[in-house]
C-alpha cells in the first residue's frame, strides 16, 4: 500500500490524507442531467421565530469556535476528555491501513469541506486561500476518485479558491451542485450533474442580504457574505460585547422571513432556506448521481471541520458506509468516525509514503 499512499500536509492549516487503492474501481455513472423536484422537498421549522432567546444565541455563538487549550491551562480532566475522545475518534492517520483495507474492492468517493479543512481559518473570508500543496493533494485524489468540494460558500467563490475543473462542487451548503467542467479520464465522472433545489428563494435571499447589510453596518467588524442561496453573518472580528446586538439584528430580520432559518458555523451565523437540504443531502445526491444510491461497492469519505459537516457525517453513520473525518484540534461532539488534528501529524504520516 505504501507506494499508493498520498498523504499531504499543510504546515499552516488543516490537512487531508488520502489512501489511493492499487487500481481504480470506478463504475459508470448514469448519464443525463439530474434535477430535483422542488415540491418533494419538505419544509422545516425556522429557528428565527420569537421563541429564540438572544442569550442562548450568544451562548451558542461562544460555543461555535471553542478556544484552543494551551499547555498551561490544561487540566487533568481536559487530558482525560481528550484521551477518551481520541479513543472514540482516532486519528485518520493512525488508522490509515484500516481505512485503506476497507476501501479494497470498493470505489472511494471523496467529499471535502473547504474552510477549515482545505484552507486554514483566517479573519478575512476573502483571503482563505488553500496552499499549492493542498491543491496538489486534491488534484491527486481526483485522479483516482470522484471528488467533490462541499462548502457553505457560493459555488463560484469556492471554485475561485480551489481552481480544479475536474471536481464536483456543491456550494451554498449543498444547494448548488455542479459536475466537473473538465473532461475526466474516468468514466464515472458525470459532467452534466446539476442540482439547485432552492432557486425559488433567490429573490428573498437577495432582499435579506441588503437588509442585513444595512442593519449590521453600525456593528464594527461584522460582515455579511452573500453565498447565493444562503448568507453568512460573520462575527469573528466583532467584539464579544457586541455579539448580542448583532444576534438581535439578525433575529429581528429573520422574524420577518419565516421561510428562512438560522444555523451556525465557526464564528458565523448562517441564514438559509427552510428546505430540508444540507450537506448530507448533497452527499446522498452525488452518490446517487454517480450510480451508488444503494450500492455496497462504494466507500464515501467525507472530511470536514464544522457543525454543518455533521449532517454529512450523520448520513454516513446512518448508512453504515464510509467514514466521516473531523478536522479539529479540540474534542467536539461529532458523528465522524475519525479525526485529523494537527497539520504536523500529517507531516509525520507523509514519511510513510517515502
Ligand atoms: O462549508 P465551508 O466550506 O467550511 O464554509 C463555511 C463558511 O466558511 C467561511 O467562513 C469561515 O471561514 C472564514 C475564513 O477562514 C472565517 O473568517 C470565518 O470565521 C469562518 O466561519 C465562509 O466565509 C462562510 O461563508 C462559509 O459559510
Amino acid at each position: 500500500m505504501t507506494n499508493q499512499n498520498v498523504v499531504v500536509s499543510d504546515a499552516k492549516g488543516p490537512a487531508i490524507a488520502v489512501a489511493v487503492p492499487n487500481q481504480s474501481l470506478f463504475a459508470s455513472a448514469p448519464g443525463g442531467c439530474i434535477t430535483i423536484s422542488r415540491n418533494k422537498l419538505q419544509r422545516v421549522d425556522t429557528f428565527g421565530g420569537g421563541g429564540a432567546r438572544i442569550s442562548s444565541w450568544v451562548d451558542s455563538m461562544r460555543a461555535s469556535s471553542p478556544p484552543r487549550t494551551t499547555k498551561s491551562s490544561t487540566t487533568l480532566s481536559d487530558d482525560e476528555d481528550k484521551t477518551s475522545w481520541t479513543l472514540r475518534h482516532p486519528s485518520a492517520l493512525s488508522m490509515f491501513e484500516q481505512i485503506a483495507n476497507a476501501s479494497k474492492g470498493k470505489q472511494i468517493v471523496m467529499f471535502l469541506d473547504y474552510d477549515g479543512t482545505l484552507s486554514p481559518i483566517v479573519e478575512d473570508p476573502d483571503q482563505a486561500y488553500m496552499s499549492n500543496e493542498m491543491r496538489k493533494a486534491v488534484r491527486a485524489a481526483a485522479r483516482y476518485f470522484p471528488t467533490a468540494i462541499v462548502s457553505g460558500r457560493c459555488r463560484d467563490k469556492v471554485y475561485s479558491f480551489v481552481k480544479l475543473a475536474e471536481l464536483y462542487y456543491a456550494g451554498s451548503h449543498g444547494m448548488d451542485i455542479k459536475g466537473p467542467s473538465k473532461c475526466s479520464q474516468y468514466k464515472n465522472v458525470n459532467e452534466s450533474v446539476v442540482c439547485q433545489p432552492a432557486t425559488e428563494f433567490l429573490p428573498m435571499v437577495d432582499e435579506v442580504y441588503k437588509i442585513l447589510l444595512e442593519k449590521t453596518k453600525s456593528i464594527p467588524g461584522s460582515r455579511v457574505e452573500h453565498n447565493k442561496f444562503c448568507l453568512s453573518v460573520h462575527f469573528r472580528c466583532v467584539d464579544e460585547k457586541s455579539w448580542a446586538a448583532l444576534a438581535e439584528q439578525v433575529r429581528l430580520v429573520l422574524n420577518e422571513y419565516p421561510k428562512l432559518r438560522l444555523t451556525q458555523g465557526r464564528k458565523v451565523l448562517e441564514i438559509r432556506p427552510t428546505i430540508k437540504w444540507d450537506k448530507g443531502k448533497a452527499l446522498e445526491f452525488l452518490l446517487e448521481s454517480l450510480g451508488y444510491a444503494n450500492s455496497n461497492e462504494v466507500l464515501p469519505v467525507y472530511i470536514g471541520d464544522d457543525r454543518t459537516d455533521e449532517d454529512a457525517f450523520k448520513v454516513l453513520r446512518d448508512r453504515g458506509q464510509g467514514f466521516g473525518i473531523l478536522v479539529s484540534k479540540v474534542p467536539k461532539e461529532t458523528d465522524a468516525s475519525y479525526s485529523l488534528q494537527e497539520p504536523s501529524e500529517a507531516r509525520i504520516l507523509s514519511n510513510v509514503d517515502t
